[in-house]
């Protein structure tokens, strides 16, 4: 995009947008400039006849929102950031100003003062650069105006009153949005459109390539453009990190370095290269572990915990909570924010309803387990990726097979993530085929129970056994639901390589295959086939990995955790569905659930030849 490279300055910096305006923030992002949104508190009461020119107002206005919130950040956290800008649109007509309606009654007021006449808006924007000195807030202010002429058609009191009546009006300078609705109002614009409906963004990048790069830094280029003016040329800058002045004095990336060397060369060559396109989604990949981690530090340190009792709560009063410092929860609160987890209002943080449900730790669906499990130990294997990409499956863990028995806490947090997972896909691994036929089933390796509650609930007629290792057994207690226990459900200890398997109808083996190498899913399987009676079933859930690249980047988490896992293997579904027909299991159906993150296969005992 033409305009990247001097929105580009700013991608390295910690850029707020002083504003609620929903549309300066779309206007921003669009551009490809990446910012935090922090309202300004400023009231909007400047002594409006104390200014020269109804610009001079809007500027005023616009540096004293973004002033107030760089103070306000400075004062929560002792560092302020990098740049806050801040934006203030008004409309003048007649000598007078309007700016946003406070009622039905005001925007008839203004809508009448407008119609089939010609206004003024001008938007006034600040460009604040901070930085500490001397333990104190230094502030360098960038301001500048622009103005659109815009000229509204003769319209009836009816068309009036019916567009006060849509609602548009009340959040908006003049009482009019030109984007939607009060498009049809107008007869024509001169000027820059954005300007009006709420901020320059033409006007602004111009201002950026005069504080980005200062006349005398392109010389070459100048000779060759003479009659253009210096600040119409930075379609043509090139984004090079350090490639600039920085207008605040030395706060980051001032100007030489290698990178801009390099670009003075190109230009020396007389070959100005157009920038590639800005790509953004591709830095949200590479800082994508850093909001998983994020996420999984919020989860250990309990803070969706301590907001689910107890909110909204100031970063010092959860920092006070989770026993952290304030500067880093802060940090860590305000991340969270980012991705959605948390909401931040005037009177502190609170949960987002899909933390509260997931991320805090004693939800009926949370996911607080599996996020600790994978902090404390996917993580690490993923570090070893490269390894197993090299190497090839299991080559990650070095031979090292995690036994979750180790410690109780390892087993206990192991069971966690198992049952946070479960619950969230039983019903649907339950009901994804008619079982009703099925009046007895054994869930092998079924862990808490999680699907046999479920089996036992969609079935009225079913009894079905958890069979699993009996350190397994011996935490169950703690995830049972509420309630009388039911009589139709029973744990029984056991390894289903070595001892005899409970007598069922259906066994099911939901997450257990991927687990074991080649050799053992035979043996499994040979030995449930041997127990299974012609007509019986078996149902296998499992995460497949997938030829199908479309496929794949949905099942992108699970093939990678498959080829760094210490043992077993990832298979696709068709190779699940030849191993139970290997081992007698015919008229195998098939379907998916979450979202095809499981693959199911239904597999019905043949009578033997
Ligand atoms: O055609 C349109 N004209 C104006 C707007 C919107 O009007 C407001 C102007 O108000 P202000 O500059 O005071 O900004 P606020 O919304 O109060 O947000 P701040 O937090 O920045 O003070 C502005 O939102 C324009 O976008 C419009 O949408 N269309």
């Amino acid at each position: 995009m033409a305009l990247s490279p001097v929105i580009g300055k700013l991608l390295h910096k910690r850029v707020v947008l002083a504003s609620a305006s929903p549309r300066r923030r779309e206007i921003l992002s669009q551009a490809g400039l990446r910012f935090e949104v922090v309202p300004s508190r400023f009231k909007e009461t400047l002594d409006k006849a104390s200014f020269p020119a109804p610009y001079a107002y809007a500027m005023e206005t616009a540096k004293q929102k973004a002033l107030e919130v760089a103070a306000r950040m400075y004062q929560k956290d002792l560092r302020a950031p990098d740049v806050v800008i801040g934006a203030d649109t008004i409309v003048t007509v007649g000598g007078l100003i309007l700016e946003k309606p406070v009622d039905k009654q005001d925007a008839y007021r203004m809508l009448s003062m407008l119609n089939g006449k010609e206004h003024s808006v001008f938007t006034g924007v600040a460009i604040i650069h901070c930085c500490s000195k001397g333990g104190q807030l230094d502030t360098d202010v960038c301001q500048f105006h622009e103005e659109t002429t815009v000229r509204f058609s003769r319209l009836s009191e009816e068309l009036l009153w019916e567009y006060i009546d849509s609602g548009e009006p009340m959040d908006k300078a003049g009482g009019y949005g030109i984007q939607a609705l009060g498009g049809m109002l107008v007869e024509y614009v001169h000027g820059d459109f954005l300007n009006v409906v709420g901020f320059p963004l033409n006007h602004f990048c111009k201002k950026l390539v005069e504080l980005y790069y200062p006349p005398g830094r392109h010389d070459v280029r100048r000779v060759k453009h003479d009659s253009i003016p210096a600040v119409d040329t930075f379609e043509d800058l090139s984004d090079v990190e350090g490639g600039g002045s920085d207008p605040a004095g030395g706060i980051e990336g001032g100007p030489g370095g290698q990178a801009a060397a390099g670009t003075r060369g190109a230009e020396a060559n007389g070959a100005v290269e157009s920038p590639p396109p800005f790509p953004a989604d591709l830095l949200g990949l590479i800082d994508g572990f850093k909001a998983s981690k994020a996420l999984f530090t919020a989860c250990k340190l309990k803070v969706f915990d301590v907001l689910k009792d107890e909110a909204p709560l100031k970063a010092a009063e959860v920092a006070g909570r989770i026993d952290a410092s304030v500067c880093g929860t802060g940090r860590l609160l305000d991340a969270c924010v980012a991705l959605g987890l948390l909401e931040k209002t005037d009177g502190g943080y609170r949960n987002t309803e899909v933390a509260s449900r997931h991320l805090a730790s004693d939800g009926e669906y949370s996911l607080h387990g599996l996020v600790t499990r994978h902090d404390d130990h996917t993580w690490e294997l993923f570090t070893r990726l490269e390894v197993a990409v090299r190497q090839g499956p299991n080559a990650a863990a070095g031979g090292k097979v995690e036994d979750p028995a180790q410690s109780q806490q390892t087993m206990l947090q192991f069971m966690r993530a198992m049952h946070g997972l479960s619950k969230l896909t039983a019903r649907r691994v339950a009901t994804a085929f008619d079982l009703s036929r099925f009046t007895s089933a054994c869930d092998l390796g079924g862990c808490t129970g999680a699907l046999a509650h479920e089996l036992a609930h969609e079935y009225p007629r079913m009894r079905v056994t958890v069979f699993d290792l009996p350190d397994v057994l011996e935490h169950v207690a703690c995830f049972q639901p509420g309630g009388r226990p039911s009589e139709r459900i029973s744990f029984v200890p056991g390894d289903f390589f070595k001892d005899s398997l409970p007598e069922a109808e259906l066994y099911v083996l939901s997450r257990i295959l991927h687990d074991w190498p080649d050799d053992q899913v035979h043996a499994l399987l040979g030995r449930l086939s041997g127990r299974c009676k012609p007509g019986g079933g078996v149902l296998v859930a499992e995460e497949t990995v997938d030829e199908d690249p479309a496929a794949a980047r949905s099942n992108l988490a699970a093939a990678l955790s498959l080829l760094v896992r210490p043992r077993g293997r990832g298979r696709s579904g068709a190779e699940y569905r030849d191993l139970l027909e290997q081992h007698g299991f015919r008229d195998v159906q098939v379907a998916a659930a979450a979202g095809g993150a499981l693959h199911l296969l239904l597999g019905t005992r043949a009578s033997p030849p």
